[in-house]
């Protein structure tokens, strides 16, 4: 295997900047940790998706923080040289600010290089106040999971004009706050493509379309072994010749690089 360099936000930083795109996946234990970074993985995020793929739950509202941490210390364990991200679960960061420090830095200490959290508007204080005292945090637009409740289902977000609009001042103020990261989820590709080309921080989608800066799947999704529909964004990369899990990864990782995947027609919306 050939050494890499460890990733750094720097580097994920000048990608963003020079159009290199990001190529993340889920990550939730240590062999796969170690698969993904020798196929060329830049950022593995430690989702609470683990909570449907892992524990066969309908939703991410169940997991806990413990969950969380346990399996970013898997993670961790067996990452070589790519980026680390933690999912906050709900009901660890909503309460307060302080809550959030202690939950963020449960993660932190787990091995997670920066956190995620969901939502905007109330969420850039707490962004503020994480980035403040040293934690990396990573914001989350458009269909928000945890909230599935209050959006009505799994829908796509900032279609109408006004949702649009909010959306841009939210990711604005996650921004100003000092939130270095951003994912998209289920959001038009013309929006998520404004937000990459003026936000001037890595903008992640999931069904957010080629024009951001990297591209995340939920790995047992791509890997074709979620039971069950799946959204419109996932690809199955075992398809089409892939002899190994190995081999579908890096494919992954390559039509990501080369803006193959996704296509708006297929994935986007
Ligand atoms: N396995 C898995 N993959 C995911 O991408 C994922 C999770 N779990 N768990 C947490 C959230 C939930 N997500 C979801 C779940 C369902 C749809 C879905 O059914 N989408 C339909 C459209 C539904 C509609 O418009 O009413 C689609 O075709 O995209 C999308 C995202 C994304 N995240
Ligand atoms: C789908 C991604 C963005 C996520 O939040 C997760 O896997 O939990
Ligand atoms: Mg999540």
């Amino acid at each position: 295997m050939t050494e890499r360099k460890p990733m750094s936000l720097q580097r994920l930083l000048d990608m963003h900047a020079s159009g290199d795109k990001i190529a993340m996946l889920t990550c939730y234990d240590a062999a796969f940790a170690s698969l993904l970074d020798d196929a060329g993985v830049d950022v593995m995020l430690v989702g609470d998706s683990l909570g449907n793929v892992l524990q066969g739950q309908t939703s991410t509202v169940p997991v806990s923080l413990d969950e969380m941490v346990y399996h970013t210390r898997c993670v961790a364990r067996g990452r070589k040289s790519a980026w680390i991200i933690g999912d906050l679960p709900f009901d660890s960061y909503q309460a307060s600010p302080q809550e959030a420090w202690k939950s963020a830095a449960a993660l932190f200490k787990a091995g997670a290089h920066m956190v995620k959290l969901e939502g905007g508007g109330w969420t850039a204080p707490v962004v503020r106040f994480l980035v403040e005292r040293g934690i990396p945090v990573c914001a989350h637009l458009g269909l928000t999971p945890q909230t599935v409740t209050m959006l009505g289902g799994y829908k796509v977000q900032g279609r109408e004009e006004a949702a649009a609009a909010l959306m841009k001042q939210q990711a604005q103020e996650l921004v100003a706050a000092g939130a270095q990261m951003l994912v998209l989820e289920m959001v038009p590709s013309a929006l998520a493509t404004e937000l990459t080309q003026t936000l001037g921080i890595p903008v992640i989608g999931i069904g957010a379309g080629v024009g951001c800066s990297g591209q995340v799947l939920v790995l047992h999704d791509m890997l074709d072994v979620t039971p069950g529909r799946r959204p419109r964004f996932v690809k199955n990369f075992m398809q089409g010749g892939a002899g190994s899990v190995q081999e579908a990864v890096r494919r992954y990782v390559s039509e990501v690089k080369a803006q193959a995947f996704p296509q708006d027609e297929l994935h986007g919306y």
